[in-house]
């Protein structure tokens, strides 16, 4: 694992925005898989910002995110479809059709096969954006989910319902499961980029680097992976071995 500490959150985006401006620049048909949560917000408008200023171009880039919750709509404000059309896709000029949130409602089943299809069709995920849970999940992977699964639906755990309530207006109304990429998804991205920052996130990431490679640690598996890049503030950064 790479790991890049930064001073504070602006800088930290900012590099993480041109990770992924540089691999569209590279190569204009580049296949992201992208991340919902607070943690990509600033990096998505550093890069809706460099759209609008320099005008690279996203006009062949496919997109594929990890997560949607269950029973919610794309039009509905809380889900993660509508946070990347408003968050993302609206300011860059992505034709829609080649971004892919799993669908959160339907038969789900399907939903589930139809995207690892188009994942592979795709010719595989490039480069993946990663934010991490304070429990240690990676998309809603949560602690105990095996390492060999593939795009699935998973039941939320209540830590995460109540750590994502603050978007909904009760935790009541949080859905409780969702549809989600599996461990072994997210493995076989050619290259990782997780961001975190905030000393809420200092354990997880503690324990993703430095502790055992274990199934209720979801992110440890990512020491297995050969080329992620962790990018830190100094907070998240802080329970790290020297
Ligand atoms: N499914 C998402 C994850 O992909 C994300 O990494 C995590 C952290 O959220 P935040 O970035 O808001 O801390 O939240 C959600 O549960």
């Amino acid at each position: 694992m790479q790991i890049q500490i930064f001073q504070d959150e602006k800088s930290l985006h900012h590099a993480v925005a041109q990770t992924l401006i540089d691999a569209v620049k590279a190569n204009p048909k580049v296949v992201l898989g992208l991340a919902t949560g607070s943690s990509p917000l600033e990096t998505y408008n550093n890069m809706m910002v460099d759209h609008l200023k320099n005008g690279t171009d996203y006009s062949a880039v496919v997109t594929f995110n990890l997560d949607e919750y269950v029973g919610l709509e794309g039009t509905h404000t809380q889900s993660y479809r509508y946070f990347m059309n408003t968050s993302l896709f609206n300011g860059l000029n992505i034709p829609l059709s080649q971004t892919n949130v799993p669908d959160g409602t339907g038969d789900l089943k399907e939903v589930c096969e139809t995207y690892e299809a188009k994942i592979a069709k795709a010719g595989g995920i490039d480069l993946q954006l990663l934010g991490i849970g304070t429990n240690g999940h990676i998309g809603f992977n949560e602690p105990g989910t095996s390492f060999d699964t593939r795009t699935h639906i998973t039941e939320l755990l209540q830590e995460t319902i109540d750590g994502n309530a603050r978007f909904f207006e009760s935790a009541a109304s949080v859905p409780k499961k969702a549809v989600t990429m599996g461990i072994q998804t997210i493995m076989d991205v050619k290259r990782v980029i997780l961001i975190a920052y905030g000393s809420k996130k200092a354990a997880a990431i503690r324990d993703m680097v430095n502790g055992p490679v274990t199934e209720s640690m979801p992110a440890s598996i990512l020491q297995k992976h050969q080329d992620v890049t962790l990018f830190l503030d100094e907070e998240a950064a802080a329970l790290l071995k020297a």
